[in-house]
């Protein structure tokens, strides 16, 4: 098929990154926002001077504040806006879609009823279109300016997974492709809450050695967690697993990082989320995660810890330090199961 156009809908960080790239590739690219000024700002300026302050955009991308305009005739829609949005944004753009568009999720979250990923929500709604999930760790400020990375595009789509690899590599941008949608977007929503927990242990000042435990044992526990979910872990492996797991549990540019250094700085989740002024979606992903867990009977301890501290008001030291103490584990599950210890 080839995309000649896409839309991407939804004007933060991420969107914007990823409409400038398509800009970029001579994609007819279009964004679809709300904020009237900001769209303004995109199309006289090459600004989005909320989300990526000083950013100079391709003066060929387009903002709208036109849902319908927006995605007539896009062969390609990347959907990019908090998870909590998702279902209501893509419903509203529904009547104007035909089966032979795609869409493409780029959102990290859970819808609580039913426990949705953003594909399933999308697929619920487009039974019959392409539908994929781009994924992995890619910080949008460090993309915005040109730095390194690399992601994945999922879909069971061979013709989708081509065409957004090609409309999105570049020079500085590198896309990798798989085929399981559901563990690479698990992945993206399961490490935001162990950024959080990271941001805890940095706030606390705890050792290089602490922070690597952390990071590993985070991805036992969502490996633990995909299982009983019936993904297939080796997807972890990949950079929607281990590779935004290690840069949003490093970076002070992750959003979620930033809610856990703040929280174990003393601040309340409401100061630290209002103080954000962006999306944490590992915020709510913990809550949701932590329900799933406690009425499947998974055992996830560093997301049990992370809720008292979060909801409850807990000490993050004193969770931590009762985290040691915990009945003696296996290193790897897979390799040595729980009763053969
Ligand atoms: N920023 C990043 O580095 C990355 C973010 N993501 C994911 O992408 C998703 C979006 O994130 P960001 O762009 O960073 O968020 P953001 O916080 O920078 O911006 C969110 C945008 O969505 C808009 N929005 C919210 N509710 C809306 C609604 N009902 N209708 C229309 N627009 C609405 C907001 O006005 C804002 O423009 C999140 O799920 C995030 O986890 C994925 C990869 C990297
Ligand atoms: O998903 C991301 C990087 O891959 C962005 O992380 P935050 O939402 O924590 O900023």
């Amino acid at each position: 098929m080839g995309i000649r156009t896409a839309t991407v809908i939804g004007g933060g960080s991420f969107g914007t990154v990823i409409a400038n790239i398509l800009a970029d590739n001579n994609i007819q690219a279009i964004q679809w926002l709300r904020n009237p000024d900001i769209a303004d700002a995109i199309n006289q300026q090459h600004l989005n001077p909320q989300y990526l302050p000083g950013i100079a955009l391709n003066p060929a991308l387009r903002a709208t504040n036109d849902l319908e305009e927006a995605v007539t005739d896009a062969d390609v829609i990347f959907v990019s806006v908090p998870s909590k949005s998702v279902r209501e944004v893509v419903t509203a753009f529904a009547p104007f879609i035909t089966e032979r568009q795609a869409l493409v999720s780029t959102t990290k979250g859970i819808e609580p009823d039913g426990f949705h990923l953003m594909s399933e929500v999308i697929r619920e709604i487009f039974p019959n279109n392409p539908i994929g999930v781009l994924s992995g760790p890619n910080l949008a400020k460090e993309i915005a300016k040109k730095e390194l990375a690399a992601t994945v595009i999922a879909s069971e789509n061979s013709e989708l997974r081509r065409d957004v690899q090609e409309s999105l590599s570049c020079a500085y941008f590198r896309v990798y492709a798989s085929n399981d949608l559901y563990g690479v977007e698990l992945g993206g929503a399961l490490k935001n809450i162990y950024a959080i927990v990271s941001g805890f242990v940095a706030a606390l000042g705890m050792g290089e050695n602490t922070k690597s435990m952390i990071i590993t044992r985070s991805l036992a526990e969502m490996s633990r967690f995909a299982v009983a979910m019936g993904a297939n872990p080796l997807t972890f492996l990949g950079l929607s697993g281990v590779g935004d797991l290690v840069v949003t549990c490093m970076s002070p540019l992750s959003r979620n990082f930033r809610v856990g250094y703040a929280i174990g700085a003393g601040k309340t989740l409401d100061e630290a989320v209002n103080e954000l002024g962006e999306v944490a979606e590992g915020v709510n992903t913990l809550r949701y995660v932590r329900a799933k867990a406690a009425e499947s009977g998974i055992y996830m301890p560093l997301v049990m810890g992370a809720y008292e501290v979060l909801f409850r008001g807990a000490d993050p030291r004193a969770v931590a330090q009762g985290l040691m103490k915990g009945e003696h584990a296996s290193d790897v599950d897979f390799a040595l199961p729980k009763h053969e210890i």
